[in-house]
């Protein structure tokens, strides 16, 4: 059963259509990877399901209500949201600013709950320092302890992994991974395709503001989609549990 659903949803940004008719229907259990070419729509959209921006035409529902009808606080409890800015203004602990996200539990508890997102994004040892005197992959860590210490059932996530090192890059979509086999539904953005392709359940390959294909990643990473949405020559090749997607570039015009 889906619990977030897309109906002909168009956008207006200053004098332009950037969002073009999407449709999707967005279920429980599964990791949705959002991919295009900058310029997309791909943030436009992750903003339009928290109601960040208004709509053209059409709708967005969570649980069959209009989520533009529902109250910023409901929205809040259900949809958690990590922006592409990375940016915190004030100099708290990181584990003050993990625990906005858990703002639904009793300070203490939300606290603890802080913690533990912290730890299991290995920032045990920092805690207890001011976001301000941290790396820029350990300050986006601490921004996505913030949406994982929410108990909201969608969790949208705009270029999750920016400043993060490779091994953390995977962690990070193995925990997300695991959010949606718990029963989250989880949606990012993400402009490595090798990585899209191996974490993903469902791929939504965006162009131009339009949905191209909402599909397996096996039948995203073809070479057809490749060129004509990348400019991209390459295929993905699935065997033995390991799905590599081998590109190379083609010539730029
Ligand atoms: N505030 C705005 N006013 C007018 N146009 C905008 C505004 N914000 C974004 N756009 C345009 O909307 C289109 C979609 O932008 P969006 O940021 O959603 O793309 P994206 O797929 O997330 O790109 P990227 O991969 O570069 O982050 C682009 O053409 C962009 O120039």
């Amino acid at each position: 059963m889906p619990n977030l659903r897309l109906q002909s949803v168009s956008i207006k940004l200053g004098r332009d259509i950037v969002v073009h008719e999407v449709s999707a229907e967005l279920a429980p259990g599964r990791l949705y990877i959002m991919v295009g070419p900058n310029g997309a729509g791909k943030t436009t959209l992750l903003k339009a399901m928290t109601s960040l921006i208004s709509l053209q035409s059409g709708m967005i529902s969570y649980n069959g209500l209009d989520l533009a009808l529902q109250r910023p606080g409901v929205r809040a409890e259900h949809i958690a949201y990590l922006p592409q800015e990375r940016s915190i203004a004030w100099d708290l602990s990181c584990v003050d600013v993990a625990a906005l996200g858990a703002q639904h539990l009793e300070p203490e508890l939300a606290r603890q709950k802080a913690f533990a997102e912290l730890q299991s994004l290995g920032l045990q040892e920092v805690a207890d320092r001011g976001v301000f005197k941290l790396s820029g992959g350990q300050r986006a860590r601490v921004l996505l302890a913030r949406v994982m210490a929410s108990p909201a059932d969608v969790l949208l996530l705009d270029e999750p992994l920016i400043a993060l090192d490779p091994a953390w890059q995977r962690q990070v979509l193995i925990r997300l991974k695991q959010r949606a086999e718990a029963g989250q539904t989880v949606i990012l953005s993400l402009h490595d395709l090798h990585l899209a392709a191996q974490f993903a359940d469902t791929v939504l390959l965006m162009d131009k503001g339009r949905l191209v294909k909402m599909d397996v990643p096996e039948k995203i990473f073809v070479p057809s989609l490749l060129s004509e949405v990348f400019n991209l020559k390459g295929e993905l090749i699935a065997g033995e549990g390991q799905k590599t997607l081998r590109l190379e570039s083609l010539p730029l015009l």
